[in-house]
């Protein structure tokens, strides 16, 4: 993230200190990035994983085995391979099959049984993103509520209102044999009379406007819920205040609501936050599957600045035929500049940057993914967790760094490797064009212990090689 929140502080900064000097245009980037990460990494956060949400299809497959750390280890341990084990109410199991969903995922099999259990218990689960985490609790949520009684049974609480909308929409489609069923939006500008009590059956909502409308307003009376769902916790904590709100809603609650907390990822300051929030909770992990470098052929290519770096990557093209290629530029004049070039050139570009909307983004990835596009140029900050799984030439125009200008290793590997499942064979180039830029390259062959070879891109027959 802090690469991210780093060159975004640095395409601000670029047009602003056009015309101070070098050096004092280094402290001006510097304040402003220290003033600004922690609110472009709470944007950040919440954009990238409405990225993800808007551009996945399925559910992202993963060989790991789940963890499970059961809340009383002497209960037995129940899985599931069926969504009919369940027993779920009909209208429920139908509306699981008529999203096409035929069996549960890897993360669903443990989950499940624990979330449906009776007497309800609480959980803490953890698994990247799209391994089937809001399905899992959504079909708990409405296996709990009772239609008949008109008032909110459930609560979720979401990071943002844009992330709230995605989950109703799925508790909309699950719930679509259950016509009765009603969904209320707690966000900001959802605006109810005063007095009034909400008989929505599940209210869905950002941590603030959640615990106005329990404490201030009392539209809903937080005794009466059943089940108290926390969502992207990772995401929340990062955001100025919704973690002591969501603590000051989980509060209200009666001791015997079930409580679920999900994340993405988890830091230390997201796993102290679950055991804030969630009591005697079983914990459900599901390891990310490990990207490597071995099935990537990688190379650099020594330049001296930004024009022989678009000129190396015009040979590279003229040399090979390169299907689909992303390319990573650290700044968001770097990247829509190239693009530009590339245009020039006669190529189909696709330019991914930091000032379009998420839904924007998502369309340009897509078009990317449907082959529309053979270039994708973008900065760090737009392609973060996009698995693009037909590109097979990854470029760095720019070699990723960090806040302080070291090597960014994890986003290196991020970048061009490949998990085992998607093995096939890559090809990553870097563009060094200054001796730091060699020097984090070094660093970066080091921390992996991968030699990145030298390519000269003004030998054809030298690159013809590396293309077989
Ligand atoms: N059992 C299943 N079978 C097939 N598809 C599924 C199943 N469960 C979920 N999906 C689909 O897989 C995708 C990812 O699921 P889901 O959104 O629940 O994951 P997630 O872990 O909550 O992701 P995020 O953290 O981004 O919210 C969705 O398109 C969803 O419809």
């Amino acid at each position: 993230m802090a690469t991210d929140s780093w060159a975004l502080a640095v395409d601000e900064q670029e047009a602003a200190v056009k015309s101070v000097s070098g050096l004092s245009s280094r402290v001006i980037k510097t304040n402003a990035t220290a003033e600004k990460t922690e609110e472009e990494e709470k944007e950040d956060r919440a954009a990238q994983s409405l990225l993800n949400k808007l551009i996945r299809s399925n559910l992202v497959d993963n060989t790991n085995q789940v963890e499970v750390l059961q809340r009383d280890p002497n209960s037995p341990l129940y899985s599931v391979k069926s969504f009919e084990e369940l027993r779920l109410k009909p209208q429920l199991l139908q509306g699981v099959y008529a999203m096409g969903f035929n069996r549960p995922s890897k993360i669903q099999e443990n989950a499940l049984p624990m979330m449906l259990a009776e007497p309800p218990q609480n959980l803490i689960a953890q698994s990247q993103s799209g391994t089937g985490k809001t399905a899992a609790f959504v079909l708990a949520m409405l296996s709990r509520v009772e239609p008949a009684e008109r008032y909110p049974q459930c609560l979720c609480l979401s990071p943002t209102y844009e992330l709230a909308l995605q989950t109703g929409k799925v508790i909309e489609q699950m719930g679509k044999f259950h016509p009765e069923l009603k969904l209320a939006y707690a966000v900001r500008g959802n605006k109810l009379e005063r007095g009034q009590k909400i008989s929505e059956h599940i209210v869905i909502g950002t941590p603030g406007t959640v615990l106005d409308w329990c404490a201030k307003l009392k539209f809903i009376d937080p005794k009466k819920i059943k089940v108290f769902v926390l969502d992207e916790a990772d995401v929340m904590i990062a955001t100025q205040g919704h973690q002591d709100q969501s603590i000051r809603i989980q509060r209200m609650l009666p001791r015997n609501c079930q409580m679920l907390l999900f994340s993405a990822t988890f830091e230390d300051s997201v796993w102290k936050f679950a055991q804030k929030v969630v009591p005697d909770p079983n914990i459900i992990k599901l390891k990310r599957e490990e990207e490597t470098l071995d099935t990537i052929k990688q190379y650099y290519v020594l330049c001296n600045n930004r024009d022989e770096k678009f000129q190396a990557l015009c040979n590279l093209y003229g040399a090979i035929t390169i299907a689909q290629a992303m390319i990573f530029c650290h700044t968001r004049k770097t990247a829509s500049w190239l693009a530009a070039e590339l245009s020039k050139e006669g190529h189909q570009v696709a330019l991914l940057s930091g000032e379009m909307m998420v839904e924007q983004r998502a369309a340009v990835i897509e078009r990317f993914r449907e082959g529309k596009e053979k270039v994708l140029v973008t900065t760090n900050v737009c392609a973060r967790g996009i698995d693009v799984e037909q590109v097979s030439v990854v470029i760095n125009f720019d070699l990723p760094v960090d806040k302080d200008g070291n090597p960014d290793n994890e986003t290196y590997l991020h970048r061009i490797g490949r998990t085992g499942r998607f093995g096939k064979r890559g090809l990553a180039v870097n563009m060094v064009d200054s001796k730091h830029s060699m020097n984090i390259l070094n660093r970066i062959q080091e921390h992996f212990n991968k030699k990145i070879e030298r390519l000269d891109t003004d030998d054809l027959d030298e690159i013809e090689k590396i293309a077989n």
